[in-house]
């Protein structure tokens, strides 16, 4: 890896503390940072360097996978982080952090390869990047790179504004947009699950596929964020970026296409193909909801309306559920579900392909399909095959059975770590591509306008189900539907098919 200066604004923010600093600190002790590796990080407030690489630490022994074993370990990381007070809205700021950046890089010797790093409010990105330039920050004798986070924009338009803002001062091939779902150990590997896996390569066959689930069901409320997410809701929030990537991945893998090699060009297509909703079918292909009061793990959980910083009569969808079709030659007979929601039965973010059903006798016992392969993606990492087999207490009905193909082990680098390192590698395969993005807005776009001209209900569904009514319709009107839910394998399957529907 190359020597670089890493230049943090939003170094004193929750999610350098959460996230950032355990993720350097893990690729510090694996030796997988450069030698001569630089942070200086960035805020309002004062802070002396030491004061700062006191917070650094105290944010790895709070949210570290790893804890340190040795106190020179720990003074040789934190060696490497400088603190510089900086208001990104004032040029000036930007002048003195050159002269600290062009200090550091003389003191340690090193080419002037600069890594900007915006964990801050998007309304910042606009000014921080057009100041970049100005000062001269972003003119370096090396190369420069720029990570974001998301959200990348609110809208279409929004998005394009911002696009057409950052590429005045970086590059696409310089930009790196961070969408951590594309971090996770499991999105990262479904390619050597495929490709290491002969079984399953027999099985990513269209027409034994009957439709794909992607699913990412939250048990958690808004927590501190309803400021945000009153804006945002499960479209803006989950599905135009984490699902739709998602979405992407499976896509390309299972129709073979993520062996190619350009994953980005691939990832496009699919997008290519996404057939587009018209005003009048949004209504049959989207269901929205929003939590009222219920009990989860046993516990009374109120409304999302009444969470601390939501607006009592807000509208916003805390849940979203969608029917898509890819017309392309292998996808184009699969409907492909989505489902994300926050206060949900379960903590689950996975990938279910159903397979068709061939066996007339599991259709007579009316059991839930027996061909579902399931990648589980997080917190359990974790592909399998569930089958049917006999019931050794009765012979007659059958039981479904899971049939281990790959689960990972434990202590495994977090989605930041890795696409930290790919990012500081110049590696973009996991990356959102401006064509990516823009595309799912241009998908989304249409249900943001029906919902702003209120053309879609919003449904309600107990905090601790599995979502609101509609959920459960827009698979059944279709002889499907959410394979594994109320449906744990441990249990005798002749759950009737009322609790199963909509029961949580
Ligand atoms: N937290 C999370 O889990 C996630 C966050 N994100 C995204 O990451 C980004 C950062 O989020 P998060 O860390 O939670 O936010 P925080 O509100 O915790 O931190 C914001 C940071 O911005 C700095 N800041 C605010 N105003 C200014 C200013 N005018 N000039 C300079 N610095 C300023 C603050 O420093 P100071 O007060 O010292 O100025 C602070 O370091 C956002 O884009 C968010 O959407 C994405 C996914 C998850
Ligand atoms: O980006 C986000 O993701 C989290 C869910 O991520 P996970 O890694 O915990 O599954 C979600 O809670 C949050 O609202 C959203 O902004």
């Amino acid at each position: 890896m190359d020597s670089m200066s890493f230049i943090l604004f939003g170094a004193t923010g929750d999610l350098a503390k959460r996230k950032i600093y355990p993720a350097l600190y893990n690729l510090f002790i694996e030796g997988k940072l450069s030698p001569s590796f630089s942070v200086i990080g960035l805020g309002r407030r004062e802070l002396t360097d030491e004061a700062f690489q006191n917070s650094v630490k105290q944010s790895i022994h709070t949210f570290s996978r790893n804890t340190p074993d040795h106190q020179d370990t720990m003074t040789a990381f934190l060696n490497v982080f400088r603190y510089c007070v900086l208001n990104v809205n004032q040029i000036g700021d930007y002048y003195k952090l050159l002269e600290v950046v062009n200090q550091r890089e003389q003191e340690l010797n090193i080419v002037e390869n600069r890594m900007f790093y915006l964990s801050v409010s998007p309304e910042f990105f606009d000014v921080i990047v057009l100041n970049i330039k100005e000062s001269g920050l972003g003119t370096t004798q090396g190369w420069k790179r720029l990570i974001i986070e998301k959200p990348f924009g609110r809208d279409l338009l929004s998005a394009q504004e911002l696009n057409e803002n950052l590429s005045q001062a970086f590059l696409e091939e310089e930009i790196f947009r961070i969408d951590h779902f594309l971090g996770k150990p499991m999105v990262q590997n479904l390619d050597v699950i495929e490709s290491s896996n002969p079984m399953l390569q027999t099985l990513w066959d269209n027409h034994q596929i009957s439709n794909i689930q992607i699913i990412a069901d939250e048990t958690v409320g808004v927590e501190e964020r309803a400021g945000y997410y009153d804006q945002a809701g499960a479209l803006r929030d989950m599905f135009q970026n984490h699902m739709l990537q998602l979405l992407m991945m499976i896509a390309i893998q299972v129709s073979n296409k993520g062996v190619a090699g350009d994953v980005r060009a691939n990832k496009k297509a699919i997008m290519e193909s996404l057939r587009p909703l018209q005003e009048e079918d949004i209504i049959h292909n989207v269901v929205l909801g929003q939590y009222i009061a219920g009990e989860l793990n046993g516990n009374p959980v109120i409304g999302y309306a009444d969470e601390q910083g939501v607006s009592a009569n807000s509208r916003i969808e805390t849940f979203m559920a969608a029917r898509l079709w890819i017309d392309d030659y292998f996808w184009n007979k699969v409907p492909i579900y989505i489902r994300t929601g926050k206060r949900l039965k379960e903590k689950a973010t996975r990938i279910v392909i159903e397979f068709k059903e061939t066996l007339t006798e599991s259709k007579k016992n009316k059991i839930n399909s027996n061909k579902i392969l399931v990648i589980d993606i997080s917190p359990n990492e974790e592909v399998y095959i569930q089958i049917n087999s006999n019931n050794p207490q009765n012979h007659v009905a059958s039981i479904p059975e899971r049939m281990n193909c790959y689960s990972n082990e434990k202590n495994m680098p977090e989605a930041y770590e890795k696409l930290i390192l790919d990012a500081l590698c110049g590696d973009a395969t996991f990356f959102a591509h401006w064509d990516e993005v823009e595309l799912s807005w241009k998908w989304v776009q249409p249900i943001l306008n029906a919902i702003d001209n209120n053309l879609i209900p919003l449904e309600t569904y107990e905090a601790g189900s599995y979502g609101p009514k509609g959920s459960y319709q827009l698979l059944e009107v279709d002889g499907h539907r959410w394979a594994l839910d109320a449906f744990d394998v441990n249990q005798n399957p002749t759950t009737s098919d009322k609790e199963y529907s909509y029961n949580g």
